[in-house]
């Protein structure tokens, strides 16, 4: 049977969105507000999806409560309460916008997930303003 597992997880990060190639009028023009040079600052909510066949000795796809410590201890300590240009390695080159943000954490969760299992996240910057994505 291949199923579907969710977990939540949510953090809340500073961000500046920048290109440091561009003038500041250029970047005031492209990312407005979001450009604030002192930062500014967002509730973030991850929904991880994890797919694959389930194992007929458990039931389990996966166990829901390794997931969970895979977020909180590669993802949620890495990003929570973190300005991301500033403190997050994977952001020092590469500008923090949500489909940034994603992109770098499904890798990060990618590398710790037995290949054998699909992957996607779910990155909500806002609550109407969301992003996915699944490693294409
Ligand atoms: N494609 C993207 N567009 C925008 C991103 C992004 O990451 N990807 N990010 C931003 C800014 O981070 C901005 O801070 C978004 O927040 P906000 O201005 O609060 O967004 P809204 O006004 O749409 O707020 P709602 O509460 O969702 O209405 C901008 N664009
Ligand atoms: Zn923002």
């Amino acid at each position: 049977m291949y199923i579907s597992v969710f977990r939540k997880a949510h953090f809340n990060a500073a961000h500046r969105l920048h290109n440091p190639n561009w003038s500041a009028t250029k970047n005031e023009a492209i990312f407005g507000l979001c450009n604030n040079p002192h930062y500014h600052g967002h509730n973030y909510e991850l929904e991880v999806k994890v797919s694959g066949e389930v194992d007929p000795e458990t039931g389990y796809l996966i166990d829901l409560k390794l997931l969970s410590d895979l977020i909180r201890d590669h993802i949620e300590a890495k990003l929570d309460h973190k300005n991301l240009n500033l403190q997050v390695e994977e952001f020092q080159n590469l500008n923090p916008t949500a489909e940034n943000i994603a992109y770098v954490i499904w890798h990060i969760l990618r590398k710790k997930l037995d290949e054998k299992y699909d992957l996607m996240v779910r990155l909500y910057e806002t609550p109407r303003n969301y992003v996915e994505y699944e490693g294409k």
